[in-house]
């Protein structure tokens, strides 16, 4: 099976090379190319626009940074509209809101194409082990013929609906992930101004009811300070944007969200955006000095 690749970030470049890995034929494209030469040492060919990439494959998948990025792959000029047409699928797994699916179903389908949105949860790691999990919604067929690659991608694919539903659920499940990261920061600073270990508090916590991957992933690192990204905070704070314009739309109030999308604005203003979402526990540091 031959597959297209745009974007090739911190999960673009994981979950291509997991392709090559597993016997794709891919062909990539990133907006800085010179990130194609690690792709392109492992056996993959390389284009120089989005158009190019979808002339020549069948199915392409995106995974680019924001709603901004994923508009402008498809739009500008040499972009994917340019050369999709009918018999071609487009698979977008960047995590936008609903409006830009929506956006770019339209143009797509407009054209012939078929489309389907498939935004992951599940991180670098994830990414590089092919455990992601997809949360795809969209042309149906086409997520049907998209299993074997997201067989390889993630340990579990959802299908979720009409465009859209795989947007909005990516969203919420974000929102829900960036609040429980400040109330975990704000626990770990607490406990080390309260005179309490907080590599203490991490053991506490792996033993009862709140254990979680998370926690205990970045625990110990952010009780360094350090923070490698795997999950970049600038990404996670348009994440909490996104989720609570969803929730204005729907009437939702949802202060806990408003308050974490604020400490990872903060942390953003204090330029730790390219840092791991992690970072955000050096705002509530910074809150109380
Ligand atoms: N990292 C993670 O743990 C996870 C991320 N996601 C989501 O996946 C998506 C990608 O994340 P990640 O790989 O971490 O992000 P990165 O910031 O590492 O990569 C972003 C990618 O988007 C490209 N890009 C940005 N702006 C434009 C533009 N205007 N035109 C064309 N290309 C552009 C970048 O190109 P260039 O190299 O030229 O800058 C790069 O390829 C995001 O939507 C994120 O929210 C979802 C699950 C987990
Ligand atoms: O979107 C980020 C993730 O870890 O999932």
């Amino acid at each position: 099976m031959e597959v297209g690749f745009l974007g090739l970030g911190i999960m673009g470049k994981a979950m291509s090379m997991n392709l090559l890995k597993n016997g794709f034929k891919v062909t990539v494209w990133n907006r800085t190319l010179s990130k194609c030469d690690e792709l392109v040492e492992h056996g993959a060919s390389v284009c120089e626009t989005p158009a190019e990439v979808i002339k020549k494959c069948k199915y392409t998948i995106a995974m680019l940074s924001d709603p901004s990025a994923a508009l402008s792959v498809v739009f500008d000029k040499d972009g994917v509209l340019e050369q999709i047409c009918e018999g071609k699928g487009y698979i977008d797994m960047s995590t936008v809101d609903a409006e830009t699916s929506l956006k770019i179903n339209e143009a797509i389908t407009g054209k012939g194409g078929r489309f389907i949105e498939g935004p992951v949860s599940g991180s670098k790691k994830p990414a590089e082990d092919g455990q992601l999990i997809i949360l795809a919604a969209g042309d149906k067929a086409l997520f049907e013929e998209s299993i074997p690659a997201f067989n390889v991608l993630g340990k579990k694919s959802f299908y979720l609906g009409q465009v859209g539903n795989g947007a909005k659920m990516k969203l919420i499940v974000n929102m829900i992930m960036g609040s429980m990261m400040n109330a975990f920061s704000e626990g770990l600073v607490l406990a080390d101004k309260s005179g309490l270990s907080s590599d203490t508090l991490l053991d506490i916590l792996d033993l009862g009811a709140m254990t979680n991957p998370m926690f205990k992933g970045k625990g110990p690192s952010m009780n360094k300070s350090s923070y490698p990204p795997a999950f970049p905070l600038k990404h996670q704070q348009k994440d909490m944007r996104l989720a609570l314009a969803l929730g204005d739309e729907n009437a939702v109030s949802m202060p806990v969200a408003a308050a974490a999308n604020e400490a990872f604005k903060k942390a953003r203003s204090l330029g730790l955006g390219d840092l791991d979402f992690s970072a955000v526990i050096e705002a509530v540091k910074f809150s109380r000095e």
